[in-house]
Parts: C-alpha cells; structure tokens; sequence
C-alpha cells in the first residue's frame, strides 16, 4: 500500500541546517507523528514543505505516490490540509462561513456550497463546541475558539492528511485534550496527523510515532516508545528532565537548570 506521504532524500532550506543527513520518511494511514524539537529548530518550516509551500533544499515529496510538485493545489488540498500556527483573519466573516472555506477545494469555481457543504460544517462545529456561535464575527472570538474555528474548517476540508502546527495553541486544559482525541479519532478511521508540539506529555500521550528535530536539521524518527528516550529528550531540549510513569503513561517533568 502507498504511504500518504513520503520524503526521499529531504533536507530543509534553513540557513542553520548545515547537517548533511537527508530525511526519508514515510507517513502511513493510521500513524499520528509528533514532531518535537526547541524554538526555531525548523518544525515550521517542514509541515510548510510537507504541504507543499516551501521549496525544500533537496530531495522529493510524494503525495499518495505522486510528486508533489507536479499536482495543483487543488488536488493538494483535497488530499492534505494545514492548521498554520496562527490564524489571519483580514476579511470580516461569520464562524460558519468561515469553516465552510474548508469546501473550496471541493467545488469548482462559480459552484455554491450544497446542503451536504453546509451539514460538513455545521457538525465539524459542533464537534468543536462552535455550533452556538456559527453566526458570530471572527473578529469577536477568543483565541481559543478561534483555533477550534481553523481545526473545525480542517475537519469540514477532510483531507486524507492532517498537518498541525501546534494545535493546543490557545486552548484550555479540556480543550487541549478534546481537540487532540478528535485527531486521534480521525486518524483511527484511516487517516494520518502529523503535529509540531510543545508539549511532551500530551505527545507522549497522543503520537503513534515521533520526529525529532534538532536546530542543525538532523533528526531522528520511529515508534514512540523507541523515540522517548530520556537521554536523548535532554539534548533534543538542552533540558534536564524527570520522567514519572501515572496511569501507564510517560510524564516528563522539566528539571530546574539553577543547581
Ligand atoms: N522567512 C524567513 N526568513 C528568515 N528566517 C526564517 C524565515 N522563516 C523561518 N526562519 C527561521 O528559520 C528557523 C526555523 O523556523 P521555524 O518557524 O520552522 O521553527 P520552529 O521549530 O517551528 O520554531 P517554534 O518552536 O519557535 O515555532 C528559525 O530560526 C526562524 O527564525
């Protein structure tokens, strides 16, 4: 079976990036990969080259066995869609309106949204508890019914994979946890999720599998429970750290760096 998404030979364009190794990863249906790494390391900058809006420096993408190049950004965006890390808002819009964008790729260009567009959105708010706020402003919202509103035009976009640029961003304790069962239940049917986070602890949780990603671009990737090696957590973060297990679950605790 083809992988979703595969790099051959794939090396970032970052000026910081002066390692020589080349990442060749394979993203299957199923799979929902963290990608950890400090501030700047360049996890950004490869969910954009994943989804096709940066050029690497080298290697190839293939979407579905396809070079990814070579497909528009409709076909693009009927196969894959990215949360960015911040939501532009310049045009004034309602919530509903605003998730039914995630349907563009579906419509050709002059086609209204049909009731089943409208139904797609309306219950991707609803499983992002925005349903009462459908016809309130954008503009209005908080930043993290905001980042629920772009997680809900992800969902109402339904694409085969899911990008995510730190999709806690913003949100509560329960939103956090919420959002990121809702990834896991859609890649459980069959899709795949790859997210840059912050947290640890909710992707020791939630990830299958993990990325590592260090600031000079090399990287390591596999199964989670291979890739939560404290050590190797420490340098990734130049953090020391605790490690607890609870309920069965790794829980990695930031060690005080003043003695
Ligand atoms: N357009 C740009 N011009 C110059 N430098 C850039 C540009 N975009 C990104 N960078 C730099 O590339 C590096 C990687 O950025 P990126 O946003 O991918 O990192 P990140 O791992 O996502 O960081 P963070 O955890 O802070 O979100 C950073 O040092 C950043 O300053």
């Amino acid at each position: 079976m083809n992988a979703l998404l595969q790099t051959h030979q794939l090396q970032l364009a970052l000026p910081a990036h002066t390692a020589t190794n080349t990442l060749d990863w394979s993203i299957q249906r199923g799979e929902c990969w963290g990608i950890l790494g400090p501030n700047g390391a360049g996890k950004t900058t490869l969910l954009h080259c994943l989804a096709g809006l940066r050029p690497p420096r080298q290697g190839e993408l293939l979407l579905q066995g396809q070079p990814l190049q070579r497909l528009s950004v409709r076909q693009r965006a009927l196969q894959l869609g990215l949360l960015f890390q911040q939501q532009q808002d310049e045009f004034p819009a309602t919530v509903l309106e605003t998730a039914l964008i995630g349907r563009h790729p579906h419509l050709s260009l002059w086609q209204n949204e049909s009731p089943t567009d409208l139904a797609l959105a309306q219950q991707a708010l609803q499983r992002l508890d925005l349903l009462p706020l459908a016809e309130r402003r954008i503009q209005t919202l908080s930043g993290g019914e905001r980042q629920r509103l772009a997680l809900a035009t992800l969902l109402t976009q339904d694409p085969q994979l899911l990008l995510l640029d730190e999709p806690t961003n913003h949100l509560d304790l329960h939103h956090q946890i919420s959002v990121l069962e809702l990834i896991q239940s859609e890649v459980q049917q069959g899709k795949a999720a790859v997210m840059a986070l912050h947290d640890l602890n909710l992707a020791a949780r939630y990830c299958s599998h993990l990325l590592l990603l260090y600031p000079d671009g090399q990287a390591c990737w596999g199964e989670k429970d291979i890739m939560l090696h404290l050590p190797a957590l420490e340098t990734l973060y130049q953090q020391p750290l605790l490690l607890f297990q609870a309920e069965g679950q790794s829980i990695f605790i930031p060690r005080s760096t003043n003695g």
